[in-house]
């Protein structure tokens, strides 16, 4: 039995992280393994606290600094009271973003700088790093019709900015996965869900 791995799914609004995650751990536990589905801001009950502090409010609610805080203080809970657990357990766990978004809206797009989010990560989370991120690639447009056709009801505090804003976050995932090959590869998103799963599975393969 191989021991139980951390994955991350990353990538801008819409790409499809959320329904990836839900089909990924059902083919992982197809397979017998035992998967945590988790997410962030969020993922423990602190976290979730935190969560709601980030997402609603003006846009303006926090600085740049006190949101890369507020994440890093979410992510530091998610990490010691879930996610560590979890795979001291022999639980797989698969998250629905974690350090890279940090590292694109707060560090790269955000101006707090990339250096300063990873900073706060050795502080908050001991630097602890996935065992694989995939980053889910999409055409700006399709990834935006694709969040304009969930969010009928209107979208979050950060999800809610201007397309050239979304389109900044692509360009920063682009640089953390040039940055970190070994650990983040990108994954062709557009197509069927099925399609995309098989994608990611092919590209676990060596850790299953
Ligand atoms: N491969 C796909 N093809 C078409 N629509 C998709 C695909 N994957 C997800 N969707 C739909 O697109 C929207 C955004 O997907 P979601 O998983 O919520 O993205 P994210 O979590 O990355 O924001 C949802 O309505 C979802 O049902
Ligand atoms: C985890 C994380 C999320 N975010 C942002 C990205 C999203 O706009 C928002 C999370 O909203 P959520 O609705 O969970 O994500 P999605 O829109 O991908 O389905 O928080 C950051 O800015 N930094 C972070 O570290």
């Amino acid at each position: 039995m191989t021991r139980a791995r951390f994955i991350t799914l990353e990538g801008g609004e819409g790409v499809g992280k959320s329904t990836q995650l839900v089909a990924l751990a059902a083919a992982l536990r197809a397979r017998g393994l035992d998967v945590v589905e988790t997410r962030e801001p969020g993922g423990s009950p602190g976290a979730e606290a935190i969560r709601q502090l980030l997402l609603q409010g003006s846009e303006d609610r926090w600085t740049a600094e006190s949101e890369a805080l507020l994440f890093a203080a979410a992510r530091a809970d998610h990490v010691a009271r879930t996610i560590k657990p979890a795979l001291a357990a022999g639980q797989w766990v698969i998250s629905d973003r974690f350090i890279d978004s940090s590292v694109a809206y707060q560090g790269i797009v955000g101006h707090v700088g990339a250096d300063a989010v990873r900073q706060l990560h050795a502080i908050g989370s001991h630097g602890f790093l996935p065992d694989r991120t995939f980053l889910l690639r999409l055409e700006n447009r399709a990834a935006a019709e694709r969040a304009r056709a969930r969010d009928t009801e209107g979208s979050d505090r950060i999800g809610g900015r201007e397309q050239a804003f979304h389109d900044r976050i692509g360009f920063a995932f682009g640089v953390i996965a040039n940055e970190e090959p070994e650990r983040v590869r990108p994954i062709d998103a557009a197509g069927a869900p099925e399609a995309v799963t098989a994608r990611l599975l092919a590209a676990l393969e060596d850790l299953l």
